[in-house]
C-alpha cells in the first residue's frame, strides 16, 4: 500500500547554542540505533553553516566513531583543502577533534578535478560500494542527511529552476552552473534524499527567514528544500533557531528524543 510522506517535525530553539547540544543528541542517538541494527552508521553532510553545529558531537563518549560511514550531501570541485571545500569545513569543525577513520570520510577523487562528469560517476561509485549494487538497491538508505538551505531555498547543491531538480535516476549529479560560487559542484539527488531514514534540516538566523516560512508553509511553490520528503517510513526534521523560525506557521514540537 502506498504510504504518503510523514509531515516534517519543527523543533524551533532559542538560539543557536541552544540547538547545537540538541542537535548532537539527536545525531548520538541515530548512530546509536543504526550500529546496533547494522553494525554502521551512513551519514551525509552539508557544507555551509552546517558543520558549525556539530561541535556538539566532540568528546561524547557513546559515539562509535570508526562505525560512521561518511559522504558529502553536495561538494564544491576544488581541492580538500580549500576554503570553498565543504569537506575543509567539517575537518575544520568536527573531524580533526574526533578518532574517526580516515577511510571512512568519503572525499572527492582528487585526480579527476578537471573531469567533472568522471568525478560524480567516481562518487556514485563509492557510494554503490558502500550501499551495495544499484541492482539490489535502486537507491543508497542512508541513516541520515543533515542539511542546510540557501536565502533562495537551495539544498545540497539543488538550486531553483535548475535542471537537476528533475533528476529521476542518478545518485550523484554534477554542475558547472551554480549560481552560488563557486560554479562546479557535485550533489546527491532528491531520490537519494528522499529514501533516507531521517533527513534532517538545519537553519539559524534571520537571513533564513524569509525563507523557511515560503518552505514550511508554502511547499506548492516548489522550492528546491520543499521537494524534499522522504518516503515513509523515513522522517524530515527541521533543526532551527526562532530567528529563522520568527515567520513561520507550521507548528513547532517539543524537542524529545
Ligand atoms: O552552497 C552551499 O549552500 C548550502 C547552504 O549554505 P548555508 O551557508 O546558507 O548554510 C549548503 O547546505 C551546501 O552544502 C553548500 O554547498
Amino acid at each position: 500500500m502506498h504510504h504518503p510522506p510523514n509531515p516534517p517535525i519543527l523543533y524551533s530553539f532559542q538560539s543557536a547554542s541552544d540547538l547545537g547540544p540538541a542537535l548532537a543528541a539527536f545525531i548520538a542517538k541515530a548512530q546509536k540505533e543504526s550500529v546496533e541494527k547494522k553494525g554502521r552508521f551512513t551519514l551525509a553532510l552539508s557544507g555551509g553553516s552546517l558543520p558549525k553545529h556539530l561541535k556538539g558531537l566532540i568528546g561524547n563518549p557513546a559515539i562509535k566513531w570508526d562505525k560512521w560511514q561518511v559522504f558529502y550531501a553536495d561538494e564544491r570541485v576544488v581541492p580538500l583543502d580549500h576554503p570553498d571545500s565543504n569537506h575543509g569545513l567539517c575537518k575544520t569543525e568536527l573531524f580533526q577533534h574526533v578518532p574517526i577513520p580516515a577511510e571512512n570520510i568519503h572525499t572527492l577523487d582528487q585526480t579527476l578535478l578537471n573531469d567533472l562528469e568522471g568525478l560524480a560517476d567516481a562518487y556514485e561509485k563509492e557510494l554503490i560500494r558502500e550501499f551495495a549494487s544499484k541492482v539490489t538497491a535502486r537507491f543508497p538508505v542512508f541513516d541520515l542527511i543533515l542539511l542546510g538551505i540557501g536565502p533562495d531555498g537551495h539544498t545540497c547543491s539543488l538550486f531553483p529552476g535548475h535542471e537537476l531538480l528533475a533528476e529521476e535516476n542518478g545518485w550523484v549529479a554534477f554542475l558547472e552552473d551554480s549560481p552560488k560560487p563557486p560554479p562546479k559542484r557535485i550533489t546527491l539527488t532528491f531520490p537519494v534524499l528522499n529514501h533516507a531514514t531521517r533527513v534532517a534540516f538545519v537553519a539559524t538566523g534571520e537571513s533564513k527567514v524569509d525563507v523557511l516560512s515560503t518552505i514550511l508553509d508554502k511547499p506548492e511553490e516548489g522550492l528546491p528544500a520543499s521537494r524534499v520528503k522522504p518516503a515513509y517510513p523515513g522522517q524530515l526534521y527541521w533543526f532551527v533557531d526562532n530567528s529563522a523560525s520568527a515567520k513561520v506557521q507550521y507548528s513547532a514540537s517539543s524537542f524529545k528524543l
